[in-house]
């Protein structure tokens, strides 16, 4: 049993790739959301505590340039003013008269604010008024001397530092994100490569199984959790299909082995254990090409026993079989090793005999034959009668194709039988 423990290199679109893409960004749009939810927590905090702190400071002043507004002292007003204009974000700082018109001011540039710039009709009840825009401030401060409303203080600020602070800030939290996205990248990949490492390996197990078809390999079981449930039903799996592919293969063993007896047997004579008359036919075919092929000279001999009738009659069919069968084995030990002996049916054989050097071999070997089968047979204490007619007949030379060559034979033997049996005929013997 093998199991696949190997370290696995990820594939271009693997499982491991695939997540930690998903679990970065899903990492990276909550600390995108984190930022600009504290980024903009922070900056309406910011505004707030400016806001407080410039209505403060209106307040402030507002008390120190009464007196200045009381006694009309502009020059004094515009000193103060001045040194007020040294708070930084500062836009406009403005006394103005109950009636509207302005005492003194300061102003950093060309105004640019979109805010009021008309006191607020309830500023004397109210006290201090404020209004903040995106991108700068304003704070109304009622100007009183003993009770008595003499003037309003307006102030504006910019809240440009505030941004450029937070634009800071920003800058570096953003660079810090990306560190740390870039380090969470890292730590995820190794994270899920061993996380996902019992998965990816039976993946891998799957593929290797299906291309080698070797069903002996199992998964290697790291844990009990679903995977390793999952590996563990895979490994009943391939055990279940290696038991029937067993079990096939032998099945498959026995039916060859039963199919190559079953042809055996249907090439085999029962009684004698010779080749049978089909195995015959095949294997004059088969020397013929071979003989066409070679140029060689082959001879085909039709053998058929003389008395054998008289044999089952007087002795019974048993004994006829048992004739038949000794007749088999004295025939058999005659012959050459390379020359075919079967039994066509009957009383009857037939021998091929195959490159020959010329005919006289094959007739001596008839007459070989002949002497054996006529040597004295004694069965259950009687003497078999017997005989054996033998037509010879030559293959280029009598005939170069199958059923010719076997019609030539057998006319041979007929010929042989008419001249008085226990011998051998060629075909042209007949003729004559
Ligand atoms: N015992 C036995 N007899 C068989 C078998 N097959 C056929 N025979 C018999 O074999 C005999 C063959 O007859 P023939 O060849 O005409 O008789 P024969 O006496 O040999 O005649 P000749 O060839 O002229 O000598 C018949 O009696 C068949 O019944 C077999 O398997 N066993």
């Amino acid at each position: 049993m093998n199991s696949v423990t190997a370290a696995v290199l990820p594939p271009a679109d693997s499982l491991v790739r695939r997540l930690t893409r998903l679990n970065l960004r899903l990492l990276s749009m909550t600390m995108l959301l984190t930022f600009l939810l504290l980024a903009t927590a922070t900056w309406y905090v910011a505004r707030e505590r400016q806001l407080h702190s410039a209505e403060l400071s209106a307040r402030l002043l507002a008390n120190s340039v009464s007196p200045m507004l009381v006694f009309a002292d502009r020059a004094a007003a515009q000193i103060e003013l001045e040194a007020f204009s040294r708070r930084s974000d500062l836009l406009l700082v403005q006394v103005r008269m109950p009636d509207g018109a302005v005492f003194a001011q300061w102003q950093s540039g060309p105004g640019t604010s979109q805010l009021q710039l008309a006191a607020p009709a309830a500023l004397a009840q109210t006290g201090v008024q404020s209004a903040a825009s995106w991108s700068a401030l304003e704070v109304w401060a009622p100007i009183r001397l003993k009770d008595e409303l003499v003037g309003v203080l307006l102030l504006r600020e910019s809240l440009a530092s505030l941004h450029l602070s937070l634009l800071l800030l920003s800058g570096v939290a953003i660079t810090l994100m990306a560190l740390m996205i870039l380090v969470a990248w890292r730590g995820l990949v190794l994270v899920q490569r061993k996380a996902l490492r019992p998965l990816v390996e039976l993946s891998d197990l799957a593929e290797q199984i299906a291309q080698q078809r070797d069903y002996s390999q199992r998964a290697t079981i790291y844990r009990r959790d679903e995977v390793g449930r999952l590996g563990e039903r895979f490994n009943e799996m391939l055990k279940r299909i290696e038991i029937w592919q067993a079990d096939l293969r032998l099945q498959l063993a026995q039916e060859h082995e039963a199919g190559q007896k079953f042809e055996r047997l249907a090439h085999k004579d029962s009684l004698t254990g010779l080749p049978n008359r089909l195995f015959f036919q095949g294997e004059l075919q088969r020397h013929l090409a071979l003989c066409v092929e070679h140029g060689e000279l082959m001879a085909l001999m039709f053998i058929d026993l003389d008395n054998f009738k008289k044999v089952n009659d007087q002795y019974g069919h048993d004994v006829g079989d048992e004739v038949l069968c000794e007749v088999a084995r004295r025939m058999a030990a005659v012959v050459r090793s390379r020359d075919v002996l079967c039994r066509l049916g009957g009383d009857e054989f037939a021998l091929i005999l195959p490159q020959l050097p010329d005919e006289t071999v094959a007739e001596q070997l008839a007459l070989r034959l002949i002497a054996a089968v006529r040597a004295t047979m004694t069965i259950g204490g009687a003497v078999m009668p017997i005989g054996a007619t033998v037509g010879l007949a030559f293959a280029p030379l009598d005939a170069g194709e199958a059923t010719a060559l076997l019609n030539a034979s057998d006319h041979a033997m007929y010929a042989a039988k008419r001249a008085g049996k226990n011998t051998f005929r060629r075909p042209q013997d007949g003729v004559a």
